[in-house]
């Protein structure tokens, strides 16, 4: 049987009790009736003070730095325990580990926080004692916080047994307080309702700020000064936006930094905690064959391609304030571009890696307004009668708006490397397909014997690495074939690592694994202050020329492949779009 990877979230808690026992993954789980349900009762007897960690059995296990790398081992060790865990990096053995998400009643919290901690739990990936909890102003009582998490977590598709009994010991670790942002008193309570939790034990306490970007001062501030742990570390995840240009960037990271340290904070970029991201120094790096073509010298070109099939809808307030640029291309497709061209980093070690992306970020050249594009995205009515919403349609968005909702980027690396290789940047909302990948075009091979057996057309003849993040994750390599038979005729074919046929495994979600990171202390996939900086240098120019100067976007129809402006940038640069060539 072809091994298959299936998606993290195709049983959800609901389907997953009612299953028929006989069923496919539900015949292999204990039968839980409503374990939440159940839950609800036996958390109103069980107080906090008692930190009962109930009846579960548990083992300690000490991960190394580098647990991340070792999900599937562990997972298969600890399969069948209703509750595993270790101790997290940096931390002693019998502490424990309290995670506040600040916004809890948000939108990435239900959409990927609380299931990435749970998927952790589940894999057995949590120090053994942790605490959940959910800090908002919106008033819950602690069923319906239940109830809210209950309704976002699902269990693996694979190694699913005990999924009911873990998920309800997932659930009496969780907490919710309710409280302002910006009430010193508010944040004292939680510290206390936190303090409880841990009874005695040594605590590292993880806040999450999943909140609004206007708030982040604020509750960095409240976090620090009144609920920071007292007997271990604490940290901090930010999320992006981290402002909108140098300016406003450099005033965020001030003020974070009168109540956080460096060491401290944690800013996601959700795209470095993909797979195919994480692989990228592996593949250059441990693999002789490509890291002697990875210049100049051989390559021609390099495409990092964002495209969702989907406009902004319901978030057109946010992203009228910030447009593609900030949201996609000055932070994950940036990132993409550093891990990419980077020279080879002195260690894995987070600085040295770090170090190697600054340098890139830079050498960049400057960038041209010549060298950008930018559409908007308009109404169309299909064939089949439906209509597709303008990004004006948007309620929540300005008449008028010129916000790109796609933009296409040529930009240099100036360093030996590098030097006079196009890099151009694609993103767009709103467009034909869901789609990132890295293109790498490489040049001709010099007085080719078979260009007879091709034509004319040279681009026929090129090699293309494509690395294909989502969806479908894989690597694959278009090379020049005999097309087999008499005769000699060349087909270019492909040397295909489908992640979906190689690896029998479900890929952890980008926030699975940065989460796990933040627990171990782990800062290799997080921006760094000066990379933050680089990133806004480069950016900033260009994003006040395009709003000082009112540049109207070019526009395109909901669904189609984006502006054509796009393609002729590409040519001018000698490059021809990879993903839209016919045999994509
Ligand atoms: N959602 C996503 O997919 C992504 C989000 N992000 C970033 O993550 C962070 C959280 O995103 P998301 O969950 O979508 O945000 P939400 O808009 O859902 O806000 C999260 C919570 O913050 C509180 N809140 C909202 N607006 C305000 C306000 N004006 N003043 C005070 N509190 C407010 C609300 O909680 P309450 O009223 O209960 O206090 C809300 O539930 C943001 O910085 C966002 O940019 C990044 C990548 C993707
Ligand atoms: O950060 C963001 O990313 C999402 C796309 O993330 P993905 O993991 O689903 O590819 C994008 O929709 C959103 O606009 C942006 O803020």
């Amino acid at each position: 049987m072809q091994p298959r990877i299936m998606d993290l979230q195709k049983v959800s808690f609901k389907s997953f009790v009612s299953e028929p026992r006989s069923s496919g993954v539900a015949s292999r789980s204990h039968s839980v009736a409503k374990p939440h349900q159940k839950l609800r009762s036996q958390f109103r007897q069980i107080s906090l003070r008692d930190n009962v960690m109930s009846k579960q059995k548990t083992r300690g296990r000490n991960y190394s730095r580098c647990n991340r790398c070792i999900p599937q081992a562990v997972s298969s060790v600890f399969q069948d325990l209703p509750v595993a865990g270790g101790t997290a990096y940096g931390a002693t053995e019998g502490s424990c580990m309290s995670f506040t998400v600040v916004g809890a009643s948000g939108d990435l919290a239900k959409k990927k926080i609380f299931p990435s901690l749970f998927a952790l739990y589940y894999e057995g990936m949590l120090p053994e004692n942790f605490n959940i909890v959910g800090y908002a102003r919106s008033k819950m009582t602690q069923d319906e916080f239940h109830d809210l998490i209950a309704s976002t977590l699902t269990c693996r598709v694979e190694n699913s047994e005990g999924c009911g009994e873990k998920m309800e010991y997932f659930l009496s670790r969780c907490l919710y307080v309710s409280g302002q942002y910006n009430e010193a008193a508010d944040f004292a309570q939680l510290d206390s309702a936190l303090s409880q939790a841990e009874g005695n034990r040594e605590a590292n306490r993880i806040f999450y700020l999943s909140i609004p970007p206007s708030i982040f001062i604020d509750v960095a501030k409240n976090a620090a000064d009144n609920a920071s742990s007292k007997t271990g570390w604490t940290r901090v995840i930010v999320e992006k936006p981290f402002g909108r240009d140098s300016q406003s960037s450099k005033a965020l990271s001030e003020a974070l930094a009168l109540s956080l340290t460096e060491e401290q904070t944690y800013r996601i970029d959700h795209y470095l905690g993909k797979e195919l991201i994480d692989n990228l120094a592996v593949l250059r790096f441990s693999n002789l064959v490509f890291e002697p073509l990875w210049n100049r010298q051989y390559i021609r070109n390099v495409q990092i391609i964002f495209s969702e099939p989907f406009g902004t809808e319901g978030r057109g307030g946010y992203f009228d304030h910030y447009n593609i640029i900030r949201d996609i291309m000055q932070n994950h497709l940036l990132q993409m571009l550093a891990l990419f061209a980077m020279e080879p980093p002195v260690s894995l070690d987070a600085e040295d890696i770090r170090n190697e992306k600054v340098k890139v970020l830079r050498s960049m050249r400057p960038l041209d307004m010549e060298n950008l594009v930018i559409g908007q995205y308009k109404g169309r009515k299909s064939t089949n009668g439906q209509d597709y919403p303008a990004y004006l349609d948007d309620p929540t968005v300005p008449e008028g708006s010129l916000c790109p909702t796609f933009a296409s980027l040529a930009m240099y690396i100036d360093n030996p490397r590098w030097d006079g290789v196009p890099f151009l940047m694609k993103a767009g909302k709103a467009l034909n397909k869901r789609c990132a990948e890295i293109r790498v075009q490489f040049r001709h091979v010099p007085g080719n014997l078979y260009k007879n057996a091709t034509g004319l057309d040279e681009n026929l003849l090129t090699n293309e690495l494509v690395i294909r993040i989502q969806p479908d994750e894989g690597i694959y390599l278009k090379i020049n074939n005999k097309v087999p038979g008499l005769g000699l005729r060349l087909d270019n074919s492909r040397l295909d690592l489908s992640y979906k046929s190689r690896y029998n495994k479900e890929l952890p979600d980008a926030y699975e694994r940065l989460i796990l990171d933040v627990v171990n202390g782990d800062k290799r996939l997080f921006i760094r202050n000066d990379e933050l900086e680089a990133a806004w240098a480069l950016f900033t120019p260009l994003l006040h020329k395009l709003e000082d100067d009112k540049i109207a976007p070019e526009l395109y129809p909901y669904g189609s492949r984006g502006p054509i402006g796009a393609h002729y940038l590409a040519s001018r640069h000698g490059v021809r779009w990879g993903d839209l060539s016919e045999d994509e």
